[in-house]
């Protein structure tokens, strides 16, 4: 069965489908390029972004990713022009578009509240954006017709939105930004009003057809699973400024702050003191319970005082060896795929919390002596006087 009458029975929206009938006549990107360099936004004398500088590529997905409050939509809206940055410029392909107003720029915006015309149907509420542009009406119905057929909303196109569930709603919220086109599209959240089978449906359909059609798209959300699956770099946002802009991979592997290394996954902190480098280029750190555990290099002088930081799933439970530290385990929890184990450390302190560690391997039993090892490339260090 050809793969749109696929889509159609099921009434699925095939993001293949919708990317062909709306994919340029060229194969170049339609995405732009986004730089922002310096914006900032208070609000009655406190400051909610703060000095955000970032480039992004035509066609490329960023994600902002934060907590509640640390200025992501704020950022999102002054890029969209609906707020007003107190000071700072934002550029598409090297134009500064900073005092255009919202209209004028011809960004796509879908929120989580799906912002359809009540009164309007599903076809005149597709409609309404290529009516704003002036286009012919001959030119709107073919066009709406393709994009909702390829939505597997033909047969909604008569429907109101409340006749709609929140799915399929936001399906029309989709298609009324993409059935114009727009070089970059700004996203706030827009998976956040549906269950979790649904959404997880709808960020892989976003994203193929964010990479068929080369747009530019900058999300917001604050589940990071989201943010994993959907983004080619994460800004991680904390008190109005960006705490790192990379890959998932750099995110996750090569965290710059204590911040980042525990809000995406989680990390155990383990305070101590930078040894004399060995041979191997690796940064020994003198635990303060007493233990070695090796950290890859990191530029910091011996003597000084860190926190090295290491992923649950990256301590290995090993046989004695130099660069370990010595524990009993305290609990072992088996969760399906693998076992989530806690540690304390010989010589830690009653009052802080046990080593944290998963892993798939046969888990040892609770009150057994262990020895917690970890790869040195796993092993972040931050140093204590920049917050680690
Ligand atoms: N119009 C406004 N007037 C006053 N304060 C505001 C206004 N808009 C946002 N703020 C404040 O700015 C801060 C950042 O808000 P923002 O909505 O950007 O955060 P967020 O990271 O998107 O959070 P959430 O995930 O909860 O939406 C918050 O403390 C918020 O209360």
């Amino acid at each position: 069965m050809p793969e749109r009458t696929q889509s159609l029975t099921t009434g699925k929206l095939s993001a293949d489908d919708l990317a062909a009938v709306l994919a340029p006549a060229s194969s170049a990107p339609t995405g732009r390029s986004l730089s922002v360099a310096g914006l900032r936004k208070s609000y009655s004398g406190t400051t909610v972004v703060d000095g955000v500088d970032m480039e992004i590529a035509a066609g490329e997905f960023v994600t902002f990713l934060g907590s509640s409050g640390s200025g992501k939509t704020t950022t999102l809206m002054m890029l969209a022009g609906f707020t007003e940055p107190d000071s700072g410029t934002i550029t598409v392909d090297g134009r500064d578009i900073t005092q255009l107003n919202p209209g004028k720029r011809d960004f796509g915006f879908v929120f989580q509240q799906y912002l359809l015309f009540p009164h309007m149907t599903v076809e005149e509420n597709v409609a309404f954006p290529l009516q704003l542009r002036g286009v012919a009406k001959a030119e709107i119905r073919r066009r709406v017709g393709e994009t909702l057929e390829a939505a597997g909303l033909s047969k909604f196109a008569g429907r109101k939105p409340r006749e709609l569930s929140g799915g399929q709603q936001q399906r029309v919220a989709l298609c009324r930004v993409l059935v114009y086109r727009p070089p970059i599209v700004l996203m706030d959240e827009p998976l956040g009003a549906l269950d979790k089978k649904l959404r997880d449906q709808m960020q892989t359909e976003i994203k193929t057809i964010q990479r068929e059609l080369g747009l530019t798209v900058i999300y917001v959300t604050h589940d990071q699973e989201e943010a994993l699956v959907l983004s080619d770099r994460i800004a991680i946002m904390k008190d109005g400024r960006i705490e790192q802009f990379d890959t998932p991979r750099g995110l996750f592997e090569h965290p710059r702050t204590p911040f980042v290394a525990d809000f995406l996954g989680s990390a155990n902190f383990l305070s101590g003191t930078v040894e004399e480098s060995t041979a191997d280029g690796c940064t020994p750190v003198r635990l303060d319970t007493g233990g070695l555990l090796k950290a890859r290099a990191h530029a910091c002088a011996p003597g000084q005082q860190v926190r090295a930081a290491v992923r649950p799933g990256k301590l290995r439970l090993t046989g004695v060896e130099e660069s370990c530290c010595t524990g009993t385990v305290e609990t072992a929890v088996y969760v399906g795929s693998l076992t989530r184990i806690t540690v304390r450390l010989d010589g830690a302190a009653a009052d802080t919390p046990p080593l944290r560690i998963e892993t798939a391997a046969v888990p040892p039993r609770v009150g057994e002596r262990v020895c917690v090892s970890a790869d040195p490339e796993d092993v972040s260090v931050f140093d204590t006087r920049d917050g680690g």
